[in-house]
């Protein structure tokens, strides 16, 4: 089963191409294992860009790149997967699109119900979150700590924890049951990336 750090990029914290990209080099570089290519801009060109741009540089250090709700960017690129949540495209039609090996992740919000449904859809990792206050994602709902014990007695696929996530809460989250600990702010707007990446990928070693 996939373990470690799953590294969301956020548009407003990396917004052009050069930060983006080193960012994602430190944190790949410090044992990131996934990335998660987050961003809500509507400039289509530069979308295509830069996941093409981090397509290749995640699998220079075999590391999966999912993009984040645009299934046709996934396919664009030809990314290892996209993840969608609850308004987003089905896990039927992600499939259909991408195919048989794409990899294709679901936010559960706190919903175990929501996590029976996708991954009987066939989703590949169930995702839930927030856990902690997110400076990312404020408005996010809480999820109960307890919901990833759960989920990973009950399903096969890896269970990603997200929201609110640092170095100082994280153990919480990896002893709950997590496989994989999803990071945003904790993790590329810290000044040294690839250590953060390093402390965080550790908690699974
Ligand atoms: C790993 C992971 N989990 C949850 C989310 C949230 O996805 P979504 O519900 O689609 O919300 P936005 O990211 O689009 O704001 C995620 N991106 N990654
Ligand atoms: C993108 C996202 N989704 C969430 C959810 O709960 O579904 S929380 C979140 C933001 C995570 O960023 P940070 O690590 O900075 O809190």
């Amino acid at each position: 089963m996939l373990k470690g750090l799953y590294g969301v990029t956020d548009s407003h914290l990396l917004p052009d191409d050069n930060s983006l990209l080193h960012a994602a080099g430190q944190a790949l570089h410090g044992g990131m294992k996934v990335l998660q290519y987050r961003d809500k801009s509507n400039d289509q060109q530069k979308r295509l860009r830069q996941a093409g741009a981090l397509k290749v540089l995640c699998h220079q250090h075999q590391a999966i790149l999912i993009i984040n709700d645009d299934v046709e960017l996934a396919a664009a690129v030809e990314a290892d997967g996209v993840h969608v949540g609850q308004s987003d495209a089905s896990v039927a039609e992600a499939r259909t699109r991408l195919g048989d090996y794409a990899i294709i992740g679901v936010s559960c919000g706190g919903s175990l119900e929501l996590a029976q449904q996708a991954v009987s859809a066939g989703a590949n990792y169930i995702a839930f979150g927030k856990f902690f206050e997110s400076k990312t994602k404020p408005d996010a709902k809480t999820a109960e700590l307890s919901v990833l014990s759960q989920a990973r007695q009950r399903f096969d696929v890896p269970v990603v924890a997200i929201g609110g996530i640092t170095i100082d809460n994280a153990f919480q989250i990896t002893e709950a049951g997590a496989d994989m600990i999803a990071v945003v702010n904790n993790l590329f707007a810290t000044p040294d990336i690839q250590l953060r990446a390093r402390e965080l990928s550790a908690l699974y070693q």
